[in-house]
């Protein structure tokens, strides 16, 4: 059976004006699909290390710039026939107005509230993982 397709990603959100919202970004390929920042573990790198370099090349968000939480969901589903998995850390943009640079792999970002996040996401478990975030965030004030 073949190895499963790795994948990290980092679900960022910030605080507007009391609002929690969250960054998902829109690909410039395919469907067109809504995520937050995430992509392939290449060779020799952890999943936390993809993560991280992946938030920093699509959305231009460096480490220094946000909080990580002890909060990490990892998604199973199948692309193409082949399983892929991929982690998700939690993490607080420290100021909230720090700008987002999209690379070429995405046509567009939001920072959406829970409700919004959720139906733009379609996938029922990334909302599951909002949804969880959520909690997580309002359980610790
Ligand atoms: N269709 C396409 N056309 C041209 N270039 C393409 C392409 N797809 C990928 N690429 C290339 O691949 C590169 C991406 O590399 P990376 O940026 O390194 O990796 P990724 O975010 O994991 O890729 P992808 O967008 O494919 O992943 P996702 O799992 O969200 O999405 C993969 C599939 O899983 C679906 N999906 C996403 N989340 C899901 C979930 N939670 N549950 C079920 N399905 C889900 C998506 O709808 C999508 O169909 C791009 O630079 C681009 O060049």
């Amino acid at each position: 059976m073949a190895t499963p397709l790795k994948a990290g990603g980092i679900l960022i959100f910030r605080r507007m004006k009391n609002e929690v919202q969250y960054l998902l970004l829109q690909t410039s390929y395919g469907e067109h699909h809504w995520t937050p920042p995430k992509g392939h573990v290449d060779p020799g790198e952890d999943f936390r290390t993809a993560a991280l370099r992946e938030t920093e090349e699509e959305a231009g968000l460096r480490e220094s710039q946000f909080r990580l939480f002890d909060f990490e969901k990892c998604l199973k589903y199948s692309v193409r026939g082949r399983a892929k998995e991929v982690v998700y850390w939690l993490a607080e943009l420290k100021d909230p107005n720090t700008p987002v640079k999209l690379s070429d792999e995405h046509q567009d970002f939001k920072w959406l509230c829970l409700s919004e996040a959720c139906s733009y996401s379609r996938f029922n478990d990334m909302q599951e993982v909002l949804k969880d975030a959520d909690e997580y965030i309002q359980g610790r004030g």
